[in-house]
């Protein structure tokens, strides 16, 4: 099979094209470079970053793997795409007042999408899309849905769930069933990095104003009654469940409740108002079922970190999903996702719209 990779330069990536080349693929290595637009920003992330390897020397680098692979490689310029699609997002979504996931859009919109897709037109020419992914794909009644990694600890399934199943069709996750130390130990013997590197972490570890092009809209911080409690230097400084850095003097510890983008409000609380029950997603994808006709009990995930908790879900009749949790969860945040979980595998997911 003609296997194409998607290279960072990173562990991940590097064994993932060892071992489908080991198998006897054909493969093919591919690069995207999304940064290049905004060079004016400071780095945007660690060298393994998903964002990071736009500067020559890492492209050098990258081939250097490549090269003791035995693998040819590519790069893909996508920073016009980069910028129309996942930053115009990351922009409006944040101006709006919602606190969005970039990494779960740029997978669907451009890793997993466009990057494939423009990798095809430029005359490359592959069966299957690779990547470093700690996660599984599972085929079952004639669809494909994500599933978790078998290392849990490493699972990043929650960024996946929005792929789609032509996307889903044409992928391989070739780390799913191994776990993070067998990989290090195989970079290590094969000697495709001579210093540990550091993993991913973030999507942009810079301000946000310089990013975004936006400039500072001061405004109050407001607790629930309405009654102001300080100032802030823009809504999107703060993140929904933030203790730290709110700079205001109370006898409790004060968190962020809500971004409020109509009246330019940061709305904080106590500890008992970040607590939620009932979770709503909407503009839902749909991974192991197509629909839920019925309420089922679930594991569920509003954000990218901790285990999923369980809960019983149902589908609204405007096809938006809904999660009552047994155990309340803390500082569901609009625009994160919810993803459902029936065990280890995928049932679907959507961005947040509502929680209470
Ligand atoms: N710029 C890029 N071009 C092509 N594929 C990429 C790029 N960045 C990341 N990928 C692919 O997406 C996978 C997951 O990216 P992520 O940023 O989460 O890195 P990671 O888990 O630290 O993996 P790695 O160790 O390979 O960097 C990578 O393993 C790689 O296959």
């Amino acid at each position: 099979m003609k296997v194409l990779v998607g290279m960072s330069g990173g562990i991940d990536s590097s064994v993932a094209a060892y071992l489908l080349k080991q198998q006897g693929h054909e493969v093919m290595g591919v690069t995207m470079t999304i940064w290049n637009k905004r060079s004016h920003l400071t780095r945007p992330l660690n060298s393994t970053s998903c964002f990071a390897p736009d500067k020559t020397e890492d492209i050098i680098a990258i081939k250097k793997i490549c090269e003791k692979i035995g693998i040819e490689h590519q790069v893909l310029e996508l920073s016009d795409l980069f910028e129309e699609i996942v930053l115009a997002n990351f922009k409006t979504e944040y101006m709006d007042g919602r606190t969005p996931n970039p990494c779960v859009w740029c997978n669907s919109k451009i890793k997993f999408g466009a990057m494939v897709e423009y990798a095809k037109e430029s005359g490359l020419d592959f069966d299957r899309f690779a990547t470093g992914h700690y996660a599984r794909i599972v085929e079952e009644n004639g669809r494909y849905a994500v599933a978790k990694a078998v290392d849990l600890k490493k699972d990043q399934s929650y960024f996946l769930y929005r792929l789609n199943q032509q996307q889903l069709a044409r992928t391989l996750f070739p780390l799913g069933a191994m776990t993070k130390e067998e990989v290090r130990r195989i970079d290590v013997a094969q000697g495709f990095h001579k210093v540990y590197q550091e993993e991913s972490q973030d999507f942009y570890d810079g301000d946000y104003t310089d990013l975004l092009d936006i400039t500072s809209r001061p405004g109050n911080i407001v607790n629930r009654q309405g009654r102001v409690l300080g100032r802030h230097e823009g809504i999107w400084h703060y993140t929904i469940g933030q203790r730290k850095g709110l700079g205001i003097a109370a006898e409790r510890p004060l968190y962020v409740l809500a971004l409020r983008s109509d009246t330019n409000e940061v709305v904080v609380g106590f500890v008992e108002d970040t607590l939620q029950s009932t979770v709503t997603a909407g503009d839902v994808v749909w991974s192991s079922v197509q629909t839920l006709q019925q309420e089922v009990m679930v594991q569920a995930k509003i954000r990218s970190t901790g285990f999923a908790t369980e809960a019983k879900a149902h589908q609204n009749p405007d096809g938006s999903i809904t999660a009552i949790f047994s155990d309340e969860v803390k500082a569901a945040t609009v625009g994160q996702s919810l993803v459902l979980y029936d065990g280890p595998v995928i049932l679907c997911g959507g961005i947040i719209v509502q929680a209470c």
